[in-house]
């Protein structure tokens, strides 16, 4: 009895080594600015090429503005890895998706935008937020350079299988709860490591429920809790979502590529390493408080006591310090300084949609900073459709051009020492969104409703 990660895993094992890691065949490969030139460097001094080109795509995304993306990277070192990204794709004949190409956006999302995500397929990448292509029935992680380079020269990688574990979230959300809201309770109540050596399985009909969008927000964030990946099984969702993109098959392709992802479910009586099971109805709109993401809680709940949590008082009370938080305290009515929507984890349409049905017929607090950037140039052109961004202009607020942004600041987008942001990204680590930035990461309700009142404010009031 085969789960479906077992299904997908064994379908693409190209060698098993005894007492070692298997070798899997690779389908698609995404490559970004950061964590590639090294690799190609490596290509170069061993004098070999990239064995399949027409499987690597790669698109330049961390280090990208976005203001004015017309004009020269000024930062010098960003402006050499993106050169070095377009060189080695030009060089080895691999898709290029640069600066100001209408099909630039953060790796994470435009993969599944054109079709280049597919069930039943394994995606890598040398970026940690990889597993969020496993809301396709994929299995998607992150790598470390030395594994792009693993990749691009043979299109295999060794990697021992990993642990599986299955998360049920049964029965309903309630209003204004989110996909994130979702990701950051499993995460709350895990920690940080709780699926380290796992690879996940999310079921159950919260996330039957979900659209696809809310899937990838889900998956995207696996690797919070430690978790090699995530995966949820395709469906009818699913198909219709690949159907007629850009790299998707079609006509008998399509029929052949079907009666296999028609196949990919966990099978009744397989087993799991670990199977928790949680309720919708228990999660709320969630918001963290501290220096990592399992430091969260339901937005209208206090600040926990160090001493009422297992583990690290000295962690857990320096984590504070570094928030400018006590133990006990509400995080409603917190002043905040900047909004940021956008990133892999919470940029996308839906996201935008989620965003503006709370900030309508308001106004941007005058506090507050908002950075709204889109995941990719796709989701610009159809908040433009869409009308939202009219919505946003009345409100206050300005659109920027698509990238990861103060996800992680490695471009322009820092949010300054000792201010706080409210954040649809996955990362709040210490100096993440800046050096000395504080980061409260939340949903897209959440961040309107922060970005409509200048402090920390529970969406459902808004809604
Ligand atoms: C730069 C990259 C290696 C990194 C990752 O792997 O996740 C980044 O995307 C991040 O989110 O921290
Ligand atoms: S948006 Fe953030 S998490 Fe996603 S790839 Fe970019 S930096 Fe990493």
């Amino acid at each position: 009895m085969k789960t479906l990660f077992d299904k997908v895993w064994d379908s693409h094992v190209v060698k098993k080594i005894e007492n070692g890691p298997d070798v899997l065949f690779i389908d698609r490969h995404m490559v970004h600015e950061v964590t590639s030139p090294v690799a190609f460097l490596g290509l170069k001094s061993r004098n070999i090429g990239v064995k399949h080109p027409e499987k690597t795509f790669a698109t330049a995304d961390h280090n990208t503005p976005t203001i004015n993306q017309h004009l020269p990277v000024k930062d010098p070192l960003s402006a050499n890895q993106l050169k070095a990204l377009e060189e080695n794709s030009k060089a080895h004949g691999i898709s290029y998706w640069g600066l100001g190409h209408e099909k630039n956006g953060i790796v994470h999302v435009v993969g599944p935008e054109y079709g280049i995500t597919q069930p039943g397929a394994t995606i890598v990448c040398g970026d940690s937020h990889t597993s969020t292509h496993g809301a396709f029935g994929a299995i998607a992680f992150g790598i470390g350079t030395s594994e792009v380079e693993m990749v691009l020269a043979t299109q295999c990688i060794m990697q021992p299988k990993p642990k599986s574990m299955r998360i049920n979230v049964v029965g309903n959300l309630n209003k204004g709860v989110t996909p994130k809201d979702v990701a950051l309770y499993i995460i709350s109540q895990l920690t940080t490591s709780g699926a380290t050596g796992y690879f996940v399985e999310y079921a159950g009909d919260v996330f039957k429920n979900m659209t696809m969008e809310g899937r990838m927000t889900v998956c995207n964030l696996s690797i919070e809790m430690g978790a090699r990946g995530g995966m949820i099984a395709p469906d009818e969702k699913t198909l219709e979502y690949v159907k007629g993109r850009e790299f998707t098959p079609t006509g008998a392709a399509w029929d052949k590529a079907k009666a296999y992802w028609d196949t990919l479910y966990t099978e009744e009586d397989a087993k799991f390493d670990k199977e928790l099971t949680f309720k919708g109805a228990d999660i709320e709109p969630m918001i963290t408080y501290g220096t990592n993401p399992g430091m969260g809680m339901g937005i209208g709940k206090d600040i926990p006591t160090a001493e009422s949590l297992e583990g690290g008082v000295s962690t857990y009370k320096k984590s504070l310090q570094y928030m400018a938080f006590n133990e006990g305290d509400s995080m409603i009515g917190k002043p905040i300084d900047f909004v940021f929507l956008g990133s892999c984890t919470n940029g996308r349409i839906e996201d935008f949609r989620a965003f503006t049905e709370i900030v309508k017929g308001k106004q941007k607090a005058p506090n507050v900073t908002a950075w709204l950037v889109p995941g990719s140039h796709k989701v610009e052109a159809a908040i433009k459709e869409e009308g939202l961004l009219d919505i946003l202009t009345a409100a206050g607020f300005e659109l920027r051009e698509p990238g990861c942004s103060a996800c992680l600041a490695m471009n322009d987008d820092k949010v300054p020492a000792g201010k706080y942001a409210v954040s649809t990204s996955n990362r709040n680590f210490e100096g993440r969104q800046g050096p000395g930035s504080r980061t409260l990461l939340a949903s897209p309700l959440v961040a309107a409703a922060a970005a409509v009142t200048g402090k920390v404010t529970d969406p459902r009031e808004l809604l």
